[in-house]
C-alpha cells in the first residue's frame, strides 16, 4: 500500500527489508523482493508520486519538469574549468525517481563496458555474458520499433521504442551516417553490443507515453501487494547501528521523518538497502558515520567506519549545445517552445491519438563516436574507453532551440540544436556535506570539463558536428552557427566556447563505487555490500565502478535486477526465495 503521511503506517509490521529511496533502482527491488510473501518490504520515499502528471506522461515535455517539485533543484558549487559558473543538477524527487524525469534515452550500452566492470570489480557476475539475462528483464519493445533485433530486446515492464514522428532531422541524419561510413557508420541497435556509430534515438516509451520505473515497475498490482508498504514524502537522515556482527557494525536502523522535530525509526530484520541515489545514498552513508572521519568528525558526526571514499569518485557527461540557425522555411520545434497556441494543437493531437511531435524527446537521433585514432587527446592519456565498442564521445540531434544551457530560447528564428558530450571522461568531482543537518543540500563539486581530455573531446564532438552539418544532406538546411559559436573555429575558442556552456548531461554516478574485495579504493564490495560493515547494500548509480559510454538509466535498471537476484539467493534458506 502506499501511505502518504509516517502517521498512517502500520505499528505492528515487522519489515524484512528497508528500501531507502524509491527511485529507478528501489522500484525495481521493491517489485522483486516483494514478489515472496513471505517477506514485508517497506520503501521510504522522500517526493510523492507522478500520479499521471502531463510533463511526465508526455515524452517531449520532460524538459519542463526541471525545479518542479519532481526535482530536487540540486546546484553545484562554482567551478573553475567552467569560468566558475555553477551547474544545475536535476534529480527526481518522486516514486520512479530520476527515470520520471529524465530524458528517456534507453541504453544498457557496450558489451565491453560491462566486461570492464567485471575487471574493475574482478567478479565475473557483471560480464556482458553474465549479466545479459538481467538486462532481458527490465525490458521490451513496444511500436514503433522496425529496424531494430528483436533478440537484442527482453520482455521486462519498461517499454522501448524508436521514434514515433517523422522529424526534419532523422532521415537526413541517418541517410548521412550511411553515406561517410567509418568513425560515423550507421548503427541499427544501440542495444545489441556495439555501442558507437550514428542511429535512432531508443526511448523509454510506450504508446507515445513515458515508461519509467514507477509506471512500468510500481503499477497499483504491485504497489497494493499486501507485504509492500511505500511511505511518500518522508526524509530517511540516518542509519542506526543495532549490532555487531563477526566484528563488523550492522546498521539495521533507520530513522526518518519530515523534519528535524519529528523523527521515527524502524528496524528491518534481514536487510537496509540504500537505493536514494547518486547524492541521497553518499549523503545518508555520511550522516551515518560512514566516510571520511576526518571529514564527518569536523562535521561533528561521530565517525563509525571509516571509509575515505563515500562521495568521492563522482564521475559525469558534460553536456554542450551547439546551436545553428537554419532556413526559416522549415519545420522545427521551435514553435512548441515559443507560442502556447502551436502547443495547445500539439497536445490535443497527444491526447486524442498518441501522435504528433510530442510523442518523442527532443533528440531524435545520436551518434556515438570513438576519437580519430590520431586525436592528441588520445596520445597523451591513452584511451578511456571500456574498449573499441564504446565510444569517447557522443552528439545528439534535435530538430529545435534545445534549452540546455543559460541561452534563452531566442524569440524568433528557426533552429537545430547538435548537443555534445564526452562520454568517457577522466574528470571526477566529489559531493560531501554542507553540515550534519540531514535536510541541507550537499556540496557538488562536478569538476566538469577540468581534465585536459575531457576537453580535446569535447573540441573534437564540436568539429565532428560541423562536419556532419556540411554533408550534402544537411547542408540542405543552411546550418548557420548562433551566438558565440561563430567564433569557434580553432581548438581554443571551442574550448573556450564549451566552457562558457557547458551543462551535465546529468549522469552523475560513482559516489559510492563497487570494487573488489581487497582493494584500497571503492566503497561496496562487489555484492554491492559497504565494506567493513555487516550487511548494508547500496543498490543505485552511486555503486557504478566506472561510468557507462551510454545515457545510464537502463544499466541501473540492469544493476537493481541483478542486485534483487543477489539479495534472494542471500536469504533464501530464511524466506525461501
Ligand atoms: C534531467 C535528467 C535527464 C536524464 N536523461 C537520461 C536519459 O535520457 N537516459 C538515461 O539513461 N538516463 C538519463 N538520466 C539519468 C538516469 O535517469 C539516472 O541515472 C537514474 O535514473 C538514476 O537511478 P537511481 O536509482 O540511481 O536514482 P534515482 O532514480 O534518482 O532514485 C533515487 C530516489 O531516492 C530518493 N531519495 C533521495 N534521498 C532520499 C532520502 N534521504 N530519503 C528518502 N528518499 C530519498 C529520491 O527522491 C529518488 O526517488 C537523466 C537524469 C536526469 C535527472
Amino acid at each position: 500500500k502506499i501511505y502518504s503521511v509516517v502517521s498512517e503506517l502500520p505499528e505492528d509490521v515487522n519489515y524484512d527489508f528497508i528500501i531507502v529511496g524509491g527511485g529507478t533502482a528501489g522500484c525495481v527491488l521493491a517489485n522483486r523482493l516483494s514478489a515472496n510473501p513471505r517477506v514485508n518490504v517497506l520503501v521510504i520515499e522522500a517526493g510523492s508520486t507522478p500520479d499521471s502528471a502531463l510533463n511526465v506522461e508526455v515524452p517531449f515535455f520532460a524538459p519542463f519538469l526541471k525545479g518542479t517539485t519532481f526535482d530536487w533543484n540540486f546546484t553545484s558549487v562554482a567551478q573553475p574549468s567552467l569560468n566558475n559558473r555553477t551547474v544545475y543538477y536535476e534529480r527526481g524527487h518522486t516514486l520512479g525517481g530520476s527515470s520520471v524525469v529524465n530524458l528517456l534515452a534507453f541504453n544498457r550500452g557496450s558489451n565491453d563496458f560491462w566486461d570492464h566492470w567485471a575487471t574493475l570489480t574482478n567478479d565475473s557476475q557483471w560480464s556482458w555474458e553474465n549479466i545479459e539475462p538481467y538486462y532481458m528483464r527490465t525490458s521490451q519493445l513496444a511500436d514503433p520499433h522496425s529496424g531494430l533485433i528483436p533478440s537484442a530486446h527482453g520482455d521486462g515492464p519498461v517499454l522501448v521504442s524508436t521514434p514515433g514522428f517523422e522529424t526534419i532531422l532523422n532521415e537526413p541524419v541517418i541517410d548521412t551516417a550511411k553515406l561517410i561510413g567509418g568513425r560515423f557508420s550507421f548503427q541499427t541497435d544501440w542495444n545489441a553490443g556495439n555501442f558507437t556509430g550514428i542511429g535512432y534515438y531508443q526511448g523509454a516509451i510506450g504508446n507515445g507515453q513515458r515508461s519509467d520505473a514507477a509506471s512500468a515497475y510500481m503499477p497499483s498490482s504491485i504497489a497494493n501487494r499486501k507485504n509492500l508498504d511505500i511511505l511518500l514524502n518522508t526524509r530517511v537522515t540516518q542509519l542506526i547501528q543495532t549490532d555487531k556482527v563477526s566484528g563488523k557494525p550492522a546498521f539495521l536502523g533507520v530513522k526518518f521523518g519530515t523534519n528535524p522535530s519529528d523523527l521515527h525509526t524502524l528496524t528491518a530484520s534481514a536487510e537496509v538497502i540504500l537505493s536514494a541515489g547518486v547524492f541521497g545514498t553518499a549523503q545518508i552513508l555520511m550522516l551515518s558515520g560512514i566516510g571520511p572521519s576526518a571529514e564527518l568528525q569536523r562535521l561533528g558526526i561521530t565517525p563509525l567506519v571509516d571509509a575515505p571514499q563515500v562521495g568521492g569518485n563522482l564521475t559525469d557527461h558534460p553536456l554542450l549545445p551547439n546551436y545553428f540557425q537554419i532556413d526559416g522555411t522549415t519545420t522545427t520545434f521551435d514553435p512548441l517552445i515559443a507560442n502556447l497556441t502551436t502547443r495547445a494543437i500539439a497536445l490535443a493531437e497527444w491526447n486524442s491519438t498518441r501522435t504528433g511531435r510530442l510523442v518523442d524527446a527532443n533528440a531524435v537521433a545520436l551518434g556515438f563516436l570513438r576519437l580519430p585514432e590520431a586525436s592528441p587527446a588520445l596520445r597523451p592519456y591513452g584511451d578511456p574507453s571500456s574498449g573499441p565498442l564504446s565510444a569517447h564521445i557522443e552528439l545528439l540531434f534535435a530538430d529545435g532551440f534545445s534549452a540546455v544551457s543559460s541561452l534563452a530560447h531566442p524569440t524568433d528564428g528557426t533552429y537545430i540544436t547538435v548537443l555534445t558530450a564526452v562520454v568517457s571522461p577522466l574528470s571526477r568531482g566529489s559531493m560531501t556535506l554542507a553540515s550534519s543537518d540531514p535536510f541541507a543540500a550537499p556540496i557538488i563539486d562536478t569538476q566538469l570539463l577540468s581534465h585536459p581530455f575531457d576537453q580535446a573531446a569535447m573540441a573534437q564532438a564540436m568539429l565532428d558536428a560541423e562536419t556532419l552539418l556540411a554533408s550534402p544532406l544537411l547542408a540542405i538546411f543552411n546550418p548557420s552557427p548562433y551566438g558565440t559559436l561563430q567564433g569557434a573555429t580553432t581548438f581554443d575558442s571551442r574550448v573556450a566556447y564549451a566552457r562558457n556552456l557547458t551543462a551535465s548531461l546529468n549522469h552523475p554516478v560513482g559516489t559510492a563505487a563497487m570494487s573488489p574485495t581487497s582493494a584500497s579504493w571503492g566503497v561496496l564490495d562487489s555484492n554491492l555490500l559497504v565494506k567493513k560493515v555487516s550487511g548494508l547494500r547500496v543498490v543505485d548509480a552511486s555503486a557504478f565502478p566506472a561510468i557507462p559510454e551510454c545515457h545510464p538509466q537502463a544499466v541501473v535498471y540492469t544493476l537493481a535486477e541483478r542486485a534483487a537476484t543477489i539479495i534472494e539467493e542471500t536469504w533464501q534458506a530464511k524466506y525461501d526465495y
